[in-house]
């Protein structure tokens, strides 16, 4: 796998590096040594999948405050999404600035997400599904948003949401 820095300090994309043969690919999705030889220590602790059914599906803007913060690596298993992270950590020199990024399952790259950041996507067709790697359990309590369409950061989202849960669509603006 390849790692790609992006213009916020700590979020990299993730370049699957596929063996392919007449059966199809193989592709490392995860390797801690590989990630540590990068300068990264990601152990994750959980694997989720989201699946998402219609296209323009938003989910986001969240994060987990500490001390529940989490690393996630987050990849599209079926379909294609728009995923977008937002830089929350106030020391950074991209404070307040969001990064967007195509997944795809056919490219099968990934966006490494660092503490202190949140994450969304808009689904691009039917059928999406992501994977996420987590670095930390699921905390309920600990979850945090901010609304998709904040006007103080500003996502040049490809669409509007057709579906979005009622609780994403009323997260307050980051102020
Ligand atoms: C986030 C999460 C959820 N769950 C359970 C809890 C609920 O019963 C169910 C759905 O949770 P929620 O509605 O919070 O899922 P999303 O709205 O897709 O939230 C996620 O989507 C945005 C884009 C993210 O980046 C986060 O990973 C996460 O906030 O999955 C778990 O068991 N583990 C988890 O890590």
């Amino acid at each position: 796998m390849k790692f790609q820095a992006t213009p916020l300090p700590g979020v990299l994309e993730v370049l699957a590096e596929p063996a392919v043969d007449m059966r199809g690919r193989f592709l490392r999705s995860w390797c801690e040594a590989e990630f540590a030889a990068a300068g990264i220590d990601f152990r994750p602790v959980q694997a989720s999948i989201s699946e998402n059914r219609a296209r323009h599906t938003l989910r986001g803007m969240h994060w987990q405050a500490a001390p529940a913060a989490e690393r996630k690596l987050v990849r599209c298993l079926r379909g294609a999404a728009f995923d977008v992270v937002i830089d929350l950590r106030p020391a950074s020199p991209t404070y307040r600035r969001w990064y967007g990024i195509t997944l795809s399952a056919a490219e099968h790259n990934a966006v490494f997400i660092p503490q202190g950041c949140a994450h969304g996507f808009l689904t691009l067709g039917e059928a999406c599904w992501l994977e996420y790697l987590i670095d930390a359990p699921h905390a309920p309590e600990a979850a945090r948003g901010l609304r998709w369409d904040d006007p103080g950061i500003s996502i040049a989202w490809p669409a509007a949401p057709a579906v979005i849960s009622a609780r994403d669509a009323a997260w307050p603006d980051h102020g």
